[in-house]
């Protein structure tokens, strides 16, 4: 799908390694996808194959030890339109495995403004900020529910609309998330799929997740990891 200015933006991760600082072996090792603007990519594969560790170069929580993860935009012609631009981490929202066991407030309101400027920001900052907390409030169908409950209170499903609502708060452009339906029953299962079912239409969504029959509805694209390299793209559903 193409942007208001007719480009077509594409997350792009091309021939990334990555070894943490003080070990001797990659746990990436030339590393390439490219994800097109609103569309659902999936990475499955063993435990251990690095996809959660894809995951945080992504997110700017580390970095690549070689190569770039980048947007690039495309004209109508297919060729890039401009020169790359390096993917900012605060257009990126990533939740974690198990979210809700990071919750720290009392409040859903707080946990969602966790962080927010309290006193000092000028008029336009705060409409902005209010703007954007009822963006994702209304995206995640939290509005049916008071603020003011105690997001620790909420069944399994709403905790992870609420941790889905956190990152949207930011306006990210691309949404990264870690194992979405991981420790959920059958029904809110079905709950957070149908979410991401909406969420796709205005979001690129990256998800890492061992429940391929589940989300195989959403993807467009798919890549298998293997000790830490892509395995290749699949088609899908497998
Ligand atoms: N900072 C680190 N230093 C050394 N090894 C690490 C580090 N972080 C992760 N690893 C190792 O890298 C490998 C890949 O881990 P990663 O969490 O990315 O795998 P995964 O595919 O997401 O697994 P799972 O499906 O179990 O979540 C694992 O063997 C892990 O133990």
């Amino acid at each position: 799908m193409r942007g208001r200015d007719g480009t077509l933006r594409i997350s792009e991760v091309r021939r990334v390694n990555y070894r943490p600082p003080g070990t001797q072996h990659n746990l990436l090792n030339e590393v390439s996808l490219s994800l097109r603007e609103k569309s659902f990519g999936l990475i499955f594969g063993r435990s251990g194959s690095g996809k959660t560790t894809l995951l945080h170069l992504l997110a700017g929580l580390s970095k690549p030890t070689s190569g770039s993860i980048i947007v690039q935009r495309y004209g109508y012609d297919g060729k890039p339109s401009d020169s790359p631009e390096p993917l900012a981490p605060e257009r990126v929202g990533i939740v974690f495995q198990f979210p809700e066991r990071y919750f720290l407030a009392d409040t859903i309101l707080e946990e969602m403004t966790f962080g927010w400027p309290r006193q000092k920001a000028d008029f336009t900052l705060r409409e902005q900020l209010a703007l954007n907390l009822q963006y994702a409030v209304n995206s995640v169908g939290l509005n049916t529910i008071s603020l003011d409950e105690d997001p620790h209170s909420l069944s399994g499903g709403y905790k992870r609309r609420l941790a889905l609502a956190i990152q949207l708060v930011q306006t990210p452009q691309l949404l990264l998330l870690d194992e979405p339906l991981a420790g959920l029953d059958w029904k809110a299962r079905a709950d957070v799929v149908k979410l991401l079912k909406h969420l796709k239409k205005e979001l690129t969504i990256l998800v890492v997740s061992h429940d391929l029959k589940e989300l195989s509805s959403l993807v467009d694209i798919s890549w298998r990891m293997q000790m830490g390299g892509i395995l290749k793209e699949e088609a899908f559903p497998l």
